[in-house]
């Protein structure tokens, strides 16, 4: 029998018609949409006179343009007031849930498809966004679409697929105290770049990824985009079954051990092939950050900016530009570098076990006096978590200021910027340049990290107590 990947399987399942040598029809179990990329999609479906096919199958929330503080109030800038309202006329009048601002489960799209069990393992969800990849954590096909395919997802409940290259990763072994899944994340992504994976689907396995809770599965998988990667996944097991066990959307009663029965035959065969592999070891994995303007460009915060050693022409120009937006000189020391803001929240790393990490650190001390730090819940419920923890207290007791949940300052599309110039050590995916604000310089790393250097003041290691 032939020898199947758990893509393949999930991928095959799912195929309504095979072309040959174009791209396959597609079907998509799943379709989340938020306020940025669905009104035009809605907007061109008005004007071919097309409904949409499934709506009890697509799920949506504003989370991007929203700010976080007076979600009560109506939202000032006009243009977020704009989206988030085309979103609620649009859910409304296609019988679409919506879970809008100020409702119980409000939050980043990534956030609340887990938390509700809406995203379940082997099936496949869509999103108009890229970091939809977070739902592999669960053994989905899952990966960002465009506006037109958003449109095409509302009226057909298809999409056209070419089928993506096969790569495996493999992080074997024990990971040491203070190091984390974005860690592992950073530091793969660093090894491979972040065109490594441009044009496969990867999935990760090993010891050190089974060792993982469901949220730090979906922080590897969240940024599997930052590799290039059309999406990543992970085979599910007894962790997803645990997590997943008595959510809103998950199957009940006997329904349950009939679906966990399927859910346990997804995996990887064994003998099955990859298009390309690369085994990692989870010793040589220490905490990470970036020091550039790609997620590729990190370091073990212990570690040295790279020298230009070996750089020539446009990639040594490019390089020294990334630097130079940084503010660094090639071969410096990273430890020691002041920081002005911490950020701890987006679909990457903004929930509740994030929010916990930062909070056992912080406990009985106080941010230094040249850090604003900001912790914005991923969601409502990890923002009622929190409190109920009593995380919030001991955050604020620190100096931290708790926002209402949204994208907040992981992206520069609502009030949350970093100024121009200054330097945040931020718990999201991307240090583009400008993409926490015009100028900003942002720094990837663990909650674990950002909650050291709040209290330092500078970037330091975790693993010291300061
Ligand atoms: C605005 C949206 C389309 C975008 C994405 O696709 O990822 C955003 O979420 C991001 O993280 O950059
Ligand atoms: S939190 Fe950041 S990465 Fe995630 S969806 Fe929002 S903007 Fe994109």
């Amino acid at each position: 029998m032939e020898k199947k990947t758990l893509f393949d399987k999930i991928w095959d399942a799912h195929v309504v018609k095979s072309v040959p040598s174009g791209p396959d029809v597609f079907f998509i179990d799943k379709h989340f949409i938020h306020e940025v990329t669905s009104p035009v999609a809605f907007l061109n479906l008005e004007k071919r006179g097309v409904g949409v096919l499934h709506p009890q199958r697509t799920v949506g929330t504003p989370d991007h343009n929203v700010p976080t503080v007076d979600q009560d109030k109506t939202i000032k800038d006009k243009l977020s007031r704009m989206q988030v309202e085309k979103l609620r006329e649009n859910c409304k009048k296609h019988g679409i849930e919506l879970h809008d601002l100020g409702s119980a489960h409000h939050g980043i799209v990534h956030v609340i498809g887990p938390e509700l069990g809406i995203t379940q393992p082997g099936m496949t969800i869509v999103c108009g966004d890229s970091h939809t990849s977070t739902h592999g954590a669960f053994g989905a096909i899952a990966f960002g679409i465009g506006t037109s395919e958003v449109e095409m997802v509302l009226a057909t409940q298809c999409i056209m697929q070419s089928k993506a290259k096969k790569m495996l990763i493999t992080v074997d072994g024990e990971l040491s105290e203070g190091v984390t899944s974005k860690d592992i994340i950073l530091y793969i992504i660093a090894k491979i770049s972040a065109a490594g994976a441009t044009g496969y689907f990867v999935e990760y396995a090993g010891s050190a990824i089974q060792s993982l809770s469901m949220e730090a599965r979906m922080t590897i998988c969240n940024m599997s985009i930052e590799m290039g990667a059309r999406g990543g996944l992970i085979a599910p097991d007894e962790t997803t079954f645990e997590y997943l066990k008595g959510k809103q959307y998950s199957p009940k009663g006997e329904d349950w051990d009939k679906t966990v029965a399927y859910w346990k035959s997804l995996k990887t065969d064994e003998g099955a092939v990859f298009d390309k592999e690369y085994h990692f070891d989870a010793a040589d994995i220490e905490p990470m950050i970036t020091y550039g303007t790609n997620p590729g460009m990190g370091i073990k915060v212990k570690g040295n900016i790279p020298s230009t050693e070996g750089m020539e022409g446009s990639n040594k120009t490019s390089y020294l530009k990334s630097l130079d937006y940084m503010g660094f000189a090639p071969g410096e020391a990273i430890q020691g570098k002041k920081v002005d803001f911490v950020f701890v929240g987006s679909c990457t790393n903004g929930r509740i076990e994030d929010i916990r990490s930062v909070a056992n650190y912080v406990k009985g001390k106080k941010k230094a006096d040249n850090i604003t730090a900001w912790i914005v819940p991923g969601s409502r419920e990890v923002e009622k978590m929190a409190h109920e923890e009593g995380l919030v207290k001991i955050l604020e007791d620190a100096g931290f200021e708790l926002r209402q949940p949204g994208c907040s300052a992981c992206l520069a599309m609502n009030d949350d910027k970093i100024p121009s110039g200054k330097y945040a050590v931020s718990t999201s995916n991307r240090n583009f340049e400008g993409r926490q604000g015009p100028g900003a310089r942002t720094m990837l790393a663990s909650p674990l990290t950002v909650a050291a250097v709040a209290v330092k003041g500078e970037i330091c290691d975790p693993r010291e107590i300061f």
